[in-house]
């Protein structure tokens, strides 16, 4: 058949763009291996993260009956603050290491349920220019100086890239409450080298932190990039340090006794180890951090009774209590957090004691 000249056949012969009709710009990253060259980790970092790994993992199969405490603020928008929260934070470490294995939530990566700012990693310059290159360097440098306090980190893990800059730093990794259903995640979780915490879903429902264990505790092969910065096929052997963390739902909180056995028991049924994390935080404390002792004065009653499938609590905690607002690209308050509220820093310390009280009764009772 012949066409019509025309401009029917003018569009016809013009070439159809079927890629990056909506890619603006794609601009190259430094390899993973290049970023860790130039901050390297120390053999007294190295220790700090393997010794806390290895304490979490007994802690969360019962042959350390201690308590895991992952304390800091909902996210890290200004190292300085972040620093000056984590050499208080070292100091109570230390002080409580015999009852506690107290590891900082340093947050770099938040999942919006709808948009805002994305973290420190995403937005580093709090103004919505995106500088991933400026954040993966602040990320890095950040987690070295903490962990040099001899104070473990613990975040989230969002991005199924990003792990390869930095997850060398990180003693206790999460999956988000947005993520936990998601197949990408639990490969990932698969392959990280550090204990994994799986929170229920916004929802509430837990049987998708146990499949996303059970699912994370198998070998997964998938795409990933390599220390060079190389698309890859990353094959992982599984991880068997991963747990439930119980943040609440849009139900209500559970984190009470009729939860946790709930939750242990379907854990047995389904072959997981019942080690159990309690976050006092997000749907547990109905996102008011001024609710969190409540929940952490809850817990810890039970944690004195000698309940040992409660093996670690989370707390969003900062130097100053609540939450406040970018207000263009400004942070009034130094030491409050731009995501959400948190628990300020003496009233954070007073849960710390109160847990480590409660930590040294069950051990007590284990004795
Ligand atoms: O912990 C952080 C938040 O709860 C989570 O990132 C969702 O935040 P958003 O609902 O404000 O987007
Ligand atoms: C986003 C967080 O929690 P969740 O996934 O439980 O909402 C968080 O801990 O920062």
């Amino acid at each position: 058949m012949r066409f019509r000249s025309g401009p029917l056949q003018k569009e016809r012969a013009m070439p159809i763009q079927t890629e990056n009709l909506h890619i603006a710009a794609l601009r190259p990253l430094p390899a993973p291996a290049a970023l860790a060259a130039s901050l390297p980790r120390d053999e007294a970092v190295s220790r700090t993260v393997a010794d806390s790994r290895a304490a979490i993992r007994a802690i969360l199969a019962g042959r350390d009956d201690r308590l895991l405490v992952v304390a800091g603020p909902c996210s890290v928008h200004d190292p300085a603050a972040a620093l000056d929260y984590a050499a208080r934070l070292a100091e109570m470490r230390h002080a409580l290491s015999d009852r506690l294995e107290i590891v900082m939530r340093v947050y770099f990566e938040k999942p919006r349920t709808t948009v805002g700012w994305k973290g420190l990693i995403n937005d580093p310059h709090l103004d919505g220019s995106d500088r991933i290159e400026d954040g993966l360097p602040l990320a890095r440098r950040l987690l070295l100086e903490i962990n040099r306090m001899g104070l473990p980190a613990a975040t989230e893990f969002l991005d199924p890239i990003l792990p390869q800059y930095f997850a060398d730093l990180i003693a206790w990794g999460a999956i988000g409450a947005r993520t936990t259903e998601s197949q990408i995640h639990r490969q990932l979780a698969s392959g990280l080298s550090c204990p994994v915490g799986f929170k229920n879903g916004t929802d509430g429902g837990v049987q998708v932190a146990l499949d996303a264990i059970r699912s994370a505790s198998r070998p997964h092969s998938f795409p990933a990039i390599t220390a060079e910065g190389r698309a890859a096929i990353a094959t992982t052997t599984g991880n068997d340090a991963c747990h439930v963390v119980l943040r609440g739902g849009h139900g209500g909180p559970n984190y009470g006794a009729d939860h946790v056995a709930a939750v242990a028991a379907a854990a047995a049924k389904a072959g997981i180890e019942p080690g159990i994390v309690i976050d006092a935080s997000h749907a547990n404390s109905d996102k008011d951090p001024a609710r969190q002792p409540e929940v952490i004065a809850d817990v810890a009653a039970r944690i004195r009774t000698g309940d040992s499938r409660i093996r670690g609590v989370m707390l969003e905690s900062h130097l100053v209590a609540g939450r406040q607002d970018l207000r263009d690209g400004q942070v009034p308050v130094y030491g409050q957090s731009i995501t959400d509220g948190c628990l300020g820093w003496e009233d954070s310390r007073a849960l710390l004691l109160d847990l480590a009280g409660a930590a040294a009764t069950r051990l007590r009772c284990a004795a």
